[in-house]
């Protein structure tokens, strides 16, 4: 958490989306603006709202409905799809199977992940392997979602090219080895409205704070409930007032690592929070953030949230860039040493780890 933001940025990322094929796209001066802009609001608070994204509000908000419409069946008929480790861990969870940090989160949920062809990575990748669990029921569930699927891949990838261009000039840093192929996660999540106790709503936490772990995150939420917060640097927990038709945008662990040294001392993917960041041949000040969130639904009425997750490719080597091992060897504050990532890798002890089975 770099600032003390007290709500978060709005950008129309629409210059960006009419020139991002064009390899000098950074000559643009409506994308140099969403460069900047983008630039400001990672290092600020690595949360935003995108606008102008060119996905249809009519798309956004059906898929949030036929969720809504899938987590009302009976419980018998959503576990037709139940999340199992023979599954590839796809498919439904029951309320309180997630868990964040040791703590039963108070939502259901689908997971879907992009689907890995049988021994493509190894055993690694065995874990992950199978295909999504789509419900039958309502019909035409999975065309709608991998139609969303494709249009938020594309949308990540060029906002994505926003981002290198503010960080190295290239609009190409998150392709190729390193995310030309990206994974991604999808999570259709269901949280349960606040029960009332003495008129005053009983605030469960409908998911626990957290960083996301991959590169970018699109957040599609109801537009009547605010629920998700994000910290500052002062610790105040800052909501993202749902903008109808917007997504939230934040950045994840993977973009940071790779700006970062990382303490051999942390179990998962987290970086120390006070390292100078030093990209590429830039000096700067500003350092990224995959800030933490968390989830509270007190409004009485059941939230939906459609989280989609832009990865690095499923083997690519997530590590700080050249330049910063050379001017922290040791890692800056003496104690700390360079750790390689592998995504897959990372990714594969996070889903073992975060449910209740
Ligand atoms: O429900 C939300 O608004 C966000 C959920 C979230 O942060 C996540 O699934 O990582
Ligand atoms: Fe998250």
């Amino acid at each position: 958490m770099a600032t003390d933001f007290k709500s978060l940025p709005v950008i129309d990322i629409s210059p960006l989306l009419l020139k991002c094929d064009d390899p000098d796209m950074a000559e643009d001066a409506g994308v140099a603006e969403v460069v900047r802009q983008l630039d400001r609001a990672c290092r600020d608070a690595g949360f935003f709202y995108v606008i102008g994204h060119g996905i249809s509000e009519d798309l956004i908000n059906r898929v949030r409905e036929i969720t809504r419409e899938f987590f009302k069946l009976p419980y018998e008929e959503k576990l037709k799809i139940k999340m199992t480790p023979a599954a590839g861990y796809r498919g439904y969870q029951r309320i309180g199977e997630n868990v964040t940090k040791g703590v039963p989160d108070i939502h259901e949920a689908i997971d879907c992940y992009k689907e890995l062809k049988q021994g493509e990575y190894g055993d690694t990748g065995k874990v992950m392997e199978g295909p999504n669990q789509w419900p039958e029921n309502p019909q035409e569930f999975k065309d709608l979602m991998e139609e969303y699927i494709k249009l938020c891949i594309d949308l990540s990838r060029k906002i994505l090219r926003g981002i290198s261009i503010a960080l190295c000039g290239s609009p190409y840093e998150f392709e190729g080895k390193m995310a030309g192929d990206p994974f991604w996660v999808m999570r259709l999540i269901g949280y349960p409205g606040a029960p009332f106790t003495n008129g005053k709503p009983e605030n469960d936490i409908g998911c626990g704070a957290h960083t996301d772990y991959g590169l970018l995150t699109l957040v599609n939420q109801d537009d009547d409930k605010t629920a998700l917060q994000v910290k500052n640097l002062s610790g105040d927990w800052i909501s993202a007032i749902p903008i109808p038709g917007s997504f939230v945008c934040n950045i994840g662990d993977m973009l940071k690592v790779l700006l970062f040294p990382l303490s051999p001392s942390l179990s998962r993917i987290a970086v120390d929070e006070n390292l100078v960041w030093n990209h590429m041949q830039i000096l700067s000040n500003g350092i990224y953030e995959s800030t933490l969130h968390r989830v509270i639904n007190s409004s009485p009425k059941y939230r939906v949230c459609v989280a989609f997750f832009y990865e690095t490719n499923f083997d690519a080597v997530v590590e700080p860039l050249d330049v910063c091992k050379q001017k922290y060897p040791a890692g800056r504050k003496g104690s700390q040493v360079f750790k390689r990532a592998v995504y897959g890798e990372h990714l594969v002890s996070k889903v073992q780890t975060n449910f209740a089975m």
